[in-house]
């Protein structure tokens, strides 16, 4: 049995990302009250994998996440296994009988009322906004009377409750989150033919082209990246570090030579995981950059001396 850690309470997308990842231990998953206590529970061995939201296709990173998982440093083995798209749709939940006209309090996570702003101030203009931790506990809060609405997934009202007072008030049609699934064993899921690396790269600050020279190390290798984010290190305005998907595998040779070329040309790297993509998209590779190429060079520079 997997005992699995996710954003709660009952009710998040998050849930519907464990219930797509692992139906059969889904029921018995953990719903944490935060991205970094699924991480924590995680690490210190109280779960065996943790379910987390990652990035959004509207709003882009999920910044809890991304700092939960730099926080641990180094050695902590986090990696990440697995990732889940689930198509997001919010709907705005209240108390039954309560009237839109009533609503002065509007609660979400941050993620989700950048995905509804226009509707909102069209709709909703006077309504003061308060952040919650997920989706769902801003609709548990609504259900014991601390807000009069949240914007929430439709699936939320059952959990809780709730009515709709109005339906898929996205902004954007057609919003998908990513979710990454986390295990603290180091372990690496082998190849597929369609897998991503999550890595975070820090290079030496005030060094021109230092940015040029981390992206050579995929292009020389014939690596396509999927996503390249910039983010603050937290040590100092200016500070950066970047967050690098790339689609390939730690077990393919190219991967390895491009890890290498990273150690040796930046300040610091952080491995996050080789997994495969959730869409199964075939990762095309170049012929000049694939493991028999590789090998074969290889042979080709180990036969030139004696
Ligand atoms: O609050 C939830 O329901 C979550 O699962 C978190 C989250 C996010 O972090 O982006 C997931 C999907 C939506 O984009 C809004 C919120």
């Amino acid at each position: 049995m997997t005992r699995i850690a996710y954003l709660g309470p009952a009710g998040t997308f998050t849930e519907q990302a464990t219930q797509q990842w692992a139906p059969e231990h889904a029921a018995d998953a953990w719903p944490a009250p935060s991205v970094p206590a699924a991480i924590t529970a995680l690490r210190e061995g109280r779960v065996d994998a943790a379910v987390v939201p990652f990035e959004n296709s509207v709003e882009g990173s999920v910044p809890a996440t991304l700092q939960a998982l730099l926080d641990g440093g180094d050695d902590d083995g986090v990696r990440i296994t697995a990732e889940v798209h689930v198509e997001v749709q919010f709907s705005l939940l209240v108390r039954p009988g309560t009237g839109l006209e009533e609503v002065r309090t509007v609660a979400s996570h941050p993620h989700a009322f950048a995905q509804t702003r226009e509707w909102l101030a069209a709709t909703l203009p006077e309504a003061q906004q308060v952040p919650e931790a997920s989706t769902a506990r801003a609709a548990q809060a609504v259900a014991e009377g601390l807000y009069d609405a949240a914007v929430a997934a439709p699936g939320a009202a059952e959990a809780y409750g709730l009515a709709s007072a109005a339906a898929r008030i996205a902004d954007r049609e057609g919003a998908v989150t990513r979710f990454v699934v986390l295990r603290t064993d180091r372990s690496v899921p082998p190849p597929t033919g369609s897998d991503r690396t999550t890595l975070v790269a820090l290079i030496w600050q005030n060094q021109p082209g230092a940015l040029l020279e981390l992206l050579e190390q995929f292009a020389t290798r014939g690596i396509d990246l999927s996503r390249l984010e910039s983010r603050p290190t937290g040590e100092g305005l200016g500070e950066y570090c970047f967050w690098i998907d790339a689609d390939a595998h730690l077990g393919e040779a190219r991967m390895r030579e491009a890890l290498t070329g990273l150690r040796r040309t930046c300040r610091d790297v952080r491995f996050l995981g080789s997994y495969p993509r959730a869409d199964g998209r075939p990762v095309q590779v170049p012929t000049h950059a694939d493991d028999t190429a590789y090998a074969e060079a290889l042979r080709w520079v180990e036969g030139l001396e004696g």
